[in-house]
């Protein structure tokens, strides 16, 4: 069994939870509230700044020149267009990009990205892979199903996009890609080892759920004044 399988049914029961989210199945049906597609918007745009920190980590990490290349691509493809991208379907929420800017982390997404940058940074490309997969893989296979059980989310004025994003050929490549890097970089690797990428794939994987919940809820921080 390749170690991408192994990963995959540990994880399983949090992707299908992750699936059947109220935020997700709303995205699909097109009845999700805007305030909490908005509220995602904005965290997501933190969260992929995070992100793009570990393509950087990746660059460190990788052992040939190859998969360096590769990283510091998507290093400057997510800095350089994505971001772009972002702050344009934001706006058609109407935020703009002072408040993007401005945003703070909320709890969740605090959370979720120290917690993959310290694992990465502390460990090999195998951490690495085990963080961020679930985030490449997991977008892509809730896409896909979107698609296949509402097949006119596609068409949706303002969550249309998003799915088609995630449920394109562009989006499967960078899946793949990750995928099939986890499993060169996993291949062979001792059985505690293998355990601590189980670890990290699972929590990480929770943390995708996590999300969805804190947009759906939009959870913020303890507030007194
Ligand atoms: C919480 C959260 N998890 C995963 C993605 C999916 N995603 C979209 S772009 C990108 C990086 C590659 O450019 C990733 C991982 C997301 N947007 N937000």
């Amino acid at each position: 069994m390749k170690p991408s399988e192994r990963l995959y049914q540990k994880a399983e029961t949090i992707w299908h939870a992750s699936f059947e989210h109220p935020f997700v199945q709303e995205i699909g049906q097109g009845t999700l509230d805007e305030r909490k597609f908005r509220y995602f918007m904005v965290q997501d745009y933190l969260y992929l700044l995070d992100y793009a920190k570990l393509f950087a980590f990746g660059v460190t990490k990788a052992d040939d020149e190859a998969t360096m290349r590769q990283f510091a691509n998507l290093l400057d493809g997510t800095m350089n267009t994505e971001m772009d991208l972002h702050r344009q379907y934001a706006a058609k929420f109407g935020i703009t990009t002072d408040e993007l800017a401005e945003a703070e982390q909320a709890p969740t997404t605090t959370a979720y990205t120290r917690y993959m940058l310290h694992a990465s940074h502390n460990g090999g490309l195998g951490e690495l892979m085990a963080s961020l997969v679930p985030c490449a893989w997991g977008y892509h296979e809730i896409g896909k199903r979107l698609v296949e059980k509402y097949p006119d989310a596609v068409n949706h004025p303002l969550y249309g996009e998003w799915v088609k994003m995630y449920a394109g050929e562009e989006f499967a490549e960078l899946a793949d890609w990750a995928v099939n890097l986890m499993d060169r970089v996993m291949t062979g690797k001792p059985e505690a080892d293998m355990k601590r990428y189980e670890e990290i794939f699972l929590t990480t994987s929770q943390y995708e759920l996590m999300f969805w919940e804190a947009a759906y809820h939009q959870e913020d921080w303890p507030r007194f004044s």
